[in-house]
């Protein structure tokens, strides 16, 4: 197996994409769509994991953040606003010369740098938060990319997981239904093969030293055009996991 995490294909299909991450209706549509639910679960499981009042203005203000895979930042973004100080990682350059444009039109300070999540880990630096959002499917070396970010989590502190469930049900809707049906993500954006199940991203993070609290799956519902947590973690899943 490669020492490295990076699969040059992928890198390559980001970088050609990576003027769209901010486009509310281009290629990353669906990660726009994710955001509400996403973010509602990240600020919930701080606030509680921290003691932070959710009533204050940047709730999380002091807070470490790495976002693994940040692409353009629509994670690194809402996180800073909230009062987090983050850092975002791509090795794709693109993606991150397209985030700190954008966060620097919005007047927000984020730390963005081109680097892996092995390279990162292997400089001994932790956070308090690490996020690893649908990237878990696009990199190689999958066991040292887990490491690598659950390394990085400090004592008392958190890793939230989005990824997709390898089942039929998962081929069927996140692949043949958002590829070729309803043509929300370009055809080839995912490998059913590469997608990994709740119970091997568990085993990965807890052979870490890590504890998985929950794990909630994400579901579409057509008639409110939006993602909603839910019971289902057999196609899109959250999982957290925390140190100590
Ligand atoms: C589907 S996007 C997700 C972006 C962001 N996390 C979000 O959810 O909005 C996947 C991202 O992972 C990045 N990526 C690919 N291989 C990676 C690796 N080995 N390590 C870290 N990030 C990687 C890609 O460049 C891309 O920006
Ligand atoms: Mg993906």
């Amino acid at each position: 197996m490669s020492d490295t995490t990076i699969n040059p294909d992928e890198i390559a299909k980001f970088t050609r994409m990576a003027e769209e991450w901010w486009d509310p209706s281009g290629k990353f549509k669906p990660l726009h769509k994710f955001n509400p639910v996403r973010l509602t679960y990240i600020r919930e499981k701080a606030l509680a994991r921290f003691g932070r009042d959710g009533h204050a203005r940047r709730p999380l203000e002091g807070l470490r953040v790495l976002d693994i895979g940040c692409g353009g930042g629509l994670l690194c973004e809402p996180l800073a606003r909230l009062g987090a100080s983050v850092t975002g990682i791509d090795p794709a350059e693109r993606n991150i010369a397209v985030a700190r444009l954008h966060a620097e039109q919005s007047g927000l300070d984020i730390d963005y740098r081109a680097e892996t999540a092995e390279a990162i880990a292997a400089s001994g630096a932790t956070f308090d938060i690490v996020l690893n959002m649908e990237v878990i499917e696009h990199v190689d070396n999958v066991p040292l990319f887990m490491k690598s970010a659950s390394d990085m989590v400090t004592p008392g502190g958190m890793m939230l997981v989005a990824t997709i469930n390898r089942t039929a049900r998962a081929y069927a809707l996140a692949i043949v239904g958002a590829e070729y049906v309803l043509r929300w993500l370009p055809r080839g954006t995912h490998d059913w093969k590469k997608f990994i199940t709740p119970d091997e991203v568990s085993a990965l993070v807890t052979r870490n030293g890590l504890r998985v609290a929950e794990k909630i799956g994400v579901v579409f519902h057509p008639l409110e055009d939006a993602w909603k947590k839910s019971a289902d973690t057999g196609v899109n899943y959250m999982l957290l996991a925390e140190r100590g």
